[in-house]
């Protein structure tokens, strides 16, 4: 039996949609995949392991290499800039970052606030804007912070548009267009490279798109 890759899986949002890419590309998961509570799961029939983590901690596991590849996205990659290798664009959880804030309104001329979950995404893209400002860093409901006088933009994650428009709120910049991405650990990948390329091999085929 060959060695087993560990595969890093987000666990919430990306989920469904990665285990359906992969059942597509044949992967045998079996049919509790979805329901189970176990954090580690190993196929019977492919050398293969998942582990179930936070989409934010993907990188994280991939870099320090207990995982050998992972599926995470663009945004989480940005905004964790780990040392791994992208992989391949799976077109899946699209949505995208952006700046938002309440209609019609200027943003204080003295060290502006930004709410977001992305600290570093946000820092990044105002300093290449020439702007100062204080980033506040947030967990979660990121679209409370301008209507409450916490911040006064937010940088968040936008795919329907529903909670910007359902919070009277609206999108004043795109930052960048995200899905989620197979990466992988540099050194996994130079042991493991017939194993890997074979996975990506069989996923280009499902999402037809060729090297
Ligand atoms: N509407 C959306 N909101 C947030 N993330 C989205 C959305 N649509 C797609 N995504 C993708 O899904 C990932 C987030 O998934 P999810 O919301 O499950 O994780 P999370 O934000 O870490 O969750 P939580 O902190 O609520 O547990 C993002 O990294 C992004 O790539
Ligand atoms: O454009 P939409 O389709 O409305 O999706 C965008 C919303 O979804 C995400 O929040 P999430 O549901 O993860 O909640 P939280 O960040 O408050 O935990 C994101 O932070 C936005 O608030």
């Amino acid at each position: 039996m060959k060695e087993r890759l560990t595969v890093a899986m987000p666990k919430g949002r990306i989920f469904d949609e990665a285990v359906e890419l992969l059942r597509k590309a044949d992967y045998q998961l079996p049919p509790e995949f979805e329901d189970t509570r176990k954090l580690i799961i190993e196929l019977e029939h492919e050398p293969l392991r998942f582990i179930l983590s936070k989409p934010m901690d993907v990188p994280t596991y991939v870099e320090h290499g207990v995982a050998d590849i992972g599926i995470a996205g663009k945004d989480v990659m940005m905004e964790e800039e780990r040392d791994v290798y992208e992989l391949l664009d799976l077109q899946i959880s699209a949505c995208h970052l952006a700046v938002a804030g309440l209609p019609n309104t200027e943003m204080s001329k003295v060290a502006p606030k930004i709410a977001s979950k992305y600290p570093n995404i946000a820092s990044q893209y105002f300093r290449e804007q020439g702007e100062q400002v204080e980033i506040i860093k947030l967990n979660g409901s990121i679209e409370l912070a301008p209507m409450i006088g916490l911040a006064d933009r937010i940088v968040d994650i936008v795919s329907t548009g529903q909670t910007l428009r359902e919070n009277g709120l609206v999108e004043y910049a795109t930052i960048k267009k995200v899905t989620s991405r197979l990466i992988a650990n540099p050194v996994s990948y130079r042991l493991h490279e017939r194993e890997i390329t074979d996975m990506v091999a069989r996923l280009r085929n499902v999402l037809n798109v060729h090297a």
